[in-house]
């Protein structure tokens, strides 16, 4: 088995071994001891008794292995954090290079105990701030003293962030703050825990019963808090619950006074401290729930961040608008960490009694310039420390709802860290001159987060790529596949060794007619045999290697469809709410319209037969007027013709009908004058002209000066 060369592997990989408390397990992996002097660096896995799948023994390299009886101190020594320290300080005269710290394994395996510590250790976080602030205190800016140094260092941040002076920050925090607390480290949530059963004892002295679901779990630094401990917490221990911590009830060891930093003693540095999460594939600032102006605040909805290149940052890409806090000690940024962590996300599980569900970013950014009486510009170098989620199985871990739904995200994020590790993995194995494939860091978040500045930038002198270490932590006594499907992934190297199984051979030996039956122990045909038969289960081995991977991802996609399909059913519901509101207000909207245009149609129509009446009165009044017709009201409409008539038409036809009957009458009118005429023609023409002229009587209509119409 080759080991990666250092040169291109993007990460050192460490792995460190937890005392397990599951001592009724099988214990399923053993570290390989080559010799005393040396460090071990190998171990091999082998399934448990009782495995089914008959799967084949594994054996890993990793930079190196620290077993269960490993200090804090001795993983802090060995996984090499004092070069990643001093690459951010950088050497004379030169830019330092981004550092990378992480811890990566299956939940409740040891990763936050690791990275920050216990109640009684301190973590490789606590150790690291103390050995850079140790070191780069003579040589730090004093940023309390000076608002020009402060302010250059607003104008040389590229990330868009708000710059605080740790004083400020915390001042605001504790001050008056009453956002809730989450997390700690465990440290600190003993002290909670602690503070918590003292009250309750209090109470129940004073004959207050505790109620039944409020047992507060201890388990080895850490524990869970009941939703009865959390209000009691905030009535009896509102005042002092966000106090400061104070630093002497924190862990004090292991102790790093005796270590050496290297660092350039001509420039002057600030350390720029910030954190983030990473939960359900979005980045959410740790920092930024306090209000800048120290005012109490109602819990403000989180917003989240881009990681994107930004208009000072071009060529890299940054996490854009968090909260920085410059700090000018070892206190104020273990302070800054604690309040950070007490919005980074945790849950109880059936893994771990306080399992954390987001990964969690803290970042230390070191600021240097050259030391002189004119300013020149600050360089910066990061070194991140990132604590990242566990993977867990939903059955072991025996979560539900949104803890299943936010397993599933760390699952998926989490794999697709394994792909680019394997990645980086293969790479380092590539023979020489052989082209690298591209580690596909692209895919999620946390990847993007962790690999981005991992590869060289295309301007080599600009920026050397950061520089890696990852620290896997195993349970040797717990989950079998869990864990092995993690060293799979993060292993330098691998190998699979599989068993000699003698009762197979020698069944297959004793075979009738087979050809070893000839054969004496080591012929030659035998040992053909059995080199073609450790083939045969080497391919096995393989086949259920990627059986068991297939498995695995199933089991996530099918986490992932679940998911989706109940996101699914909530849009489809959500859906055929809004349409079910829509379809109400349109159905209103409609009638309104409809409603307000009956009203002006009325009216307009009731205008339009005012005015006809109108007409109709004057042209009636005429005919009245003229005295030849008189005007009755008809009651009712009796004529067949026009029964059901409307009253509109009912007055056109009656108009119509007057107008006829005054024609017909005229023209009677006009025979009747020359009838009349011409018999007084005929009479003239039979009497004398002396007899007396008959002067006819005249009529109603003659000597009248009107017309039938009543013009004159
Ligand atoms: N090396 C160790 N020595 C002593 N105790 C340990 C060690 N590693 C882990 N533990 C204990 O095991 C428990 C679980 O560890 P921890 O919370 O660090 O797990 P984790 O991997 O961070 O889990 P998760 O991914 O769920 O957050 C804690 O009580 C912790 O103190």
């Amino acid at each position: 088995m080759t080991m990666t060369n250092p040169q291109t592997s993007l990460f050192d990989v460490y792995l460190r071994l937890r005392p397990s408390s599951a001592y009724d397990r099988e214990r399923f992996l053993d570290v390989e001891r080559p010799d005393e002097s040396s460090v071990p660096t190998h171990i091999t896995i082998k399934p448990p008794a009782d495995d089914k799948r008959k799967r084949a023994v594994e054996r890993f390299a990793f930079t190196r292995v620290f077993e269960e009886s490993a200090g804090q101190r001795q993983v802090f020594d060995g996984s090499r954090i004092l070069p990643l320290v001093e690459g951010v300080l950088g050497a004379r005269g030169r830019e330092g290079r981004d550092g990378l710290l992480a811890t990566l394994g299956v939940t409740g395996s040891g990763k936050s105990h690791t990275i920050l510590g216990s109640r009684s250790q301190r973590g490789l976080t606590q150790l690291t701030l103390d050995l850079l602030f140790r070191h780069t205190s003579p040589f730090l800016a004093d940023v309390d003293a000076s608002p020009t140094i402060f302010s250059s260092l607003c104008q040389a941040d590229v990330s868009e962030s708000q710059l605080f002076s740790a004083a400020t920050f915390l001042d605001n925090i504790y001050g008056d703050s009453t956002a809730p607390s989450r997390a700690g480290t465990p440290a600190f949530i003993a002290l909670v825990f602690q503070r918590c059963e003292d009250t309750w004892t209090s109470l129940s002295l004073s004959g207050y019963e505790r109620p039944h679901n409020t047992h507060i779990h201890l388990n080895q630094g850490s524990g869970t808090l009941s939703g009865a401990d959390m209000s009691m917490l905030s009535t009896q221990t509102s005042s002092n619950r966000r106090g400061r911590p104070s630093m002497a009830k924190l862990a004090q060891f292991p102790r790093i006074d005796d270590i050496d930093l290297n660092l350039d003693e001509t420039a002057e540095y600030t350390v720029v401290v910030s954190m983030y999460e990473v939960y359900n594939d979005r980045i959410y600032d740790l920092l930024a729930f306090s209000s800048a102006s120290g005012a109490a605040k109602a819990p403000q909805k989180r917003r989240a961040l881009l990681f994107k290149p930004t208009e000072k940052s071009q060529d890299r890409k940054v996490v854009a608008g968090l909260r920085k806090v410059v700090c000018s000690s070892v206190e104020e940024a273990i302070l800054v960490l604690e309040t950070g962590l007490h919005e980074r996300r945790v849950a109880g599980t059936g893994s771990n009694a306080v399992s954390s569900r987001s990964h969690g970013f803290f970042c230390v950014e070191v600021k240097k310039r050259i030391r002189s009486s004119v300013p020149t510009p600050w360089s910066s170098s990061t070194l991140t420390i990132v604590d990242l989620a566990g993977s867990e199985r939903a059955r072991t871990a025996k979560t539900a709802g949104a803890t299943l739904a936010e397993a599933g995200k760390i699952n998926e994020s989490l794999m697709y860290l394994g792909q680019c590790m394997q990645m980086q993995s293969d790479n380092a194995h590539a023979i020489a001159g052989a082209r690298e494939a591209l580690v596909p860091y692209r895919q999620c978040k946390l990847t993007e987060l962790l690999f981005s500045n991992s590869f060289s930038a295309q301007d080599h002198h600009r920026r050397a790529p950061q520089k890696g270490v990852m620290i896997v932590t195993a349970d040797p006594l717990g989950d079998f596949n869990a864990t092995s499907q993690i060293l799979r992934y993060s292993a330098l190297a691998r190998e699979v060794t599989v068993p000699r199984i003698p009762s197979v051979t020698s069944q297959i030996g004793n075979l009738p007619g087979n050809r070893v039956a000839s054969g004496g122990r080591n012929s030659p045909t035998n040992v053909q045999l059995q080199s073609d038969l450790d083939e045969a289960l080497t391919e096995i081995s393989r086949l259920r290697d990627e059986l068991e991977a297939s498995q695995f991802r199933l089991e996530e996609e099918e986490n992932r469809r679940r998911e989706v399909e109940n996101s699914w059913k909530a849009t489809e519901l959500r859906i055929e709410e809004v349409e079910a509101a829509v379809r109400e207000e349109l159905y209103e909207e409609m009638e309104s319209r409809l409603q307000l245009e009956m009203r002006r149609w009325r009216a307009a129509r009731d205008a339009e037969l005012d005015a006809q009446d109108a007409h109709i009165d004057a042209k009636l009044d005429i005919f009245a007027r003229s005295g030849n017709f008189e005007v009755y009201e008809d009651e009712e409409n009796n004529d067949p013709h026009l029964a059901g008539m409307p009253s509109q038409k009912l007055h056109h036809a009656a108009i119509a009908a007057g107008v006829t009957r005054a024609e017909d009458l005229e023209d009677e009118n006009e025979k009747l004058r020359e009838k009349i005429a011409m018999l007084e023609r005929e009479k003239d023409v039979q009497k004398s002209p002396s007899k007396k002229m008959r002067v006819l009587k005249p009529r109603k209509w003659e000597g009248s000066d009107i017309g039938l119409d009543g013009t004159p």
